[in-house]
């Protein structure tokens, strides 16, 4: 069986774009994840599930109904050790690069071993960087830390090299899930230009033209919820 990872290296080598929807556990109404799965942009790749205060059971119980319905890999994107389910395909093992908070740097990686050291799960470390969406997040409410301004382009991708040398094999930048304003192209590009792992970038891009500015950026993989959470939204 060919990893997520490779196959998410093999597309970034060929330039083909990738798109998560995510799914939070917490508001998703899993009886009806089928209308749900119907609606989502049938070029979707990979389902992300996690939320900032998702618990255990809701998150088992998402992705056990998505799995009944849908062939797409699931890929935890978990706010807490709590949100690990054996029933996912991979993880994405984050940690918080932005914050200076401990627990988030490796204190809730610690807590998800006795979950994680025994199962199928692909794990995909992943520096984990928060900037700032033009409001407070979930994100940055529960992990206690401060995102980064969009300013500071070199902080930026200085912090997403520092992950590469630490051995992240993804780096994720993150304007907060509802962002006001999403990730800025400057950073994207100037983050791409200075890594060599893929680039997942998200938080508060709500349309096609969002998404391709993204994309053309510089991110490999694009993860978008919020948009996808009202049920008439058709825009992407
Ligand atoms: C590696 C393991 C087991 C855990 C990682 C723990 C870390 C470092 C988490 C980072 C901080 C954090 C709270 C991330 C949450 C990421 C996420 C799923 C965000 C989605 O945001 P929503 O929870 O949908 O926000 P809203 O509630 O505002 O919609
Ligand atoms: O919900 P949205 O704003 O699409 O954000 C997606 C993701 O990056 C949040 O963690
Ligand atoms: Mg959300």
């Amino acid at each position: 069986m060919t990893s997520i990872y490779s196959e998410i290296l093999a597309s970034a080598s060929r330039g083909e774009k990738l798109l998560c929807v995510l799914v939070d556990p917490e508001k998703f109404d899993n009886t009806k994840a089928e209308a749900f799965l119907k609606r989502m942009p049938q070029n979707a790749n990979y389902l992300l599930v996690g939320g900032s205060t998702a618990t255990a059971q809701q998150t088992e119980q998402t992705v056990e109904a998505l799995k009944k319905h849908s062939k797409l890999p699931i890929i935890l994107f978990p706010g807490s050790h709590e949100q690990i389910t054996e029933e996912a395909d991979a993880i994405l093992f984050l940690s918080l690069l932005s914050g200076r908070n401990p627990e988030y740097l490796i204190g809730q990686q610690i807590k998800s071993v006795p979950k994680l050291q025994f199962s199928g799960l692909e794990i995909l470390p992943t520096a984990y960087i928060l900037v700032d969406g033009g409001k407070e997040s979930a994100v940055q409410r529960v992990s206690q830390t401060e995102p980064i301004g969009q300013s500071k382009v070199n902080l930026i991708s200085e912090t997403a090299l520092a992950g590469e040398f630490s051995g992240k094999n993804l780096v994720y930048l993150e304007a907060g899930s509802g962002a006001k304003i999403p990730v800025g192209a400057a950073i994207i590009s100037e983050v791409k230009k200075t890594i060599t792992i893929p680039l997942i970038v998200g938080g508060g891009i709500r349309s096609k033209e969002q998404l391709q500015e993204a994309y053309t950026a510089g991110a490999d993989i694009v993860v978008i919820g919020t948009a996808f959470e009202d049920a008439s939204f058709t825009g992407i």
